[in-house]
């Protein structure tokens, strides 16, 4: 039993494993198995941030294989209530090139075989997911994108898929005839069981590549995803940090932190 606390957490991405130096690490067990790695816990900025890399710091975790459930309840159990969720996406138009900070305001799960929810037993709950970020999060984001630079994309949809293979072409273009403007891999279940939590949850995703159906080469690689994430990941990580100092801390949010309070047949930690 830990006795590490954090209000803000930050889950890292492909490419962002680590965050802040000098941050203890943390080792939390939950009912649903160990998170993806030990939990970076310290103070920035007067906010307590808790890491914790969704791939595990080796990168161990393919996207359909992380322990989604374990992330979240332990970054809840560690006294976590907002979640930072930086992530490498592709580009389903031209006009978000590789580099393009988006800050998504919908979701689409294209997921299958993922555990995605902690209500599997003990009676049905029935959670609204109709606005699955958080609002204030997102404008705290983009206002904060804005001072430091970065012309952030603000709304969009994030297309998330099974992976681990990226999209065939095909697949790419119907996305994109959606209307949908971004995808990835990991967005769904993390989000929804953030909500299920009663976390605020805010994603930031960073463009790495045009997909499939917008470019006109070989493909998307996982190589060139890397690349140019890595390209971007010390700005980015200074984004974050400047996020955690920015985000308000009363969570004066439409999110329905209620379940806090609600009997529920889960035990929140
Ligand atoms: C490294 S290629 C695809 C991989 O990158 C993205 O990861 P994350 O969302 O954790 O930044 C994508 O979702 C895939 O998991
Ligand atoms: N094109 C893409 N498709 C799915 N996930 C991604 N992550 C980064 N680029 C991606």
């Amino acid at each position: 039993m830990t006795t590490a606390n954090a209000e803000i957490g930050v889950i890292g991405g492909s490419g962002f494993y680590s965050f802040l130096d000098g941050l203890d690490e943390v080792r939390v067990d939950t009912p649903y198995g160990p998170p993806s790695d030990p939990i970076a816990v310290g103070t920035v900025a007067g906010r307590r941030v808790a890491f914790l890399p969704r791939h595990g710091r080796d990168h161990r975790y393919p996207p359909h294989k992380i322990p989604y459930r374990a992330n979240l309840w332990a970054l809840r159990s560690l006294g976590v209530r907002q979640v930072i969720a930086p992530s490498a996406v592709g580009s389903l138009t031209p006009a978000y090139g590789p580099g393009t900070l988006a800050v998504p305001d919908q979701l689409v799960d294209r997921t299958y075989g993922r555990a995605q929810t902690f209500y599997d037993e003990g009676g049905a709950i029935h959670l609204s997911f109709a606005d699955p970020y958080c609002p204030v999060g997102r404008r705290t984001a983009l206002d904060t994108a804005h001072k430091a630079g970065w012309e952030p994309v603000d709304g969009g949809t994030l297309v998330v898929i099974e992976g681990p293979r990226f999209s065939t072409r095909a697949e790419s273009q119907w996305y994109a005839a959606q209307g949908w403007t971004l995808v990835g891999m990991t967005g769904h279940p993390e989000a929804v069981l953030a909500r299920e939590l009663a976390l605020c949850y805010t994603p930031l995703c960073l463009v790495t590549d045009l997909d499939a159906g917008i470019e006109e080469g070989e493909g998307v690689t996982m190589e060139e995803v890397f690349r140019v994430f890595a390209g971007n990941v010390d700005r980015l990580r200074t984004l974050v940090t400047t996020l955690v100092e920015s985000l308000p801390a009363d969570r004066a949010c439409p999110c329905p932190h209620a379940l806090d309070d609600m009997e529920l047949p889960l035990q929140l930690p």
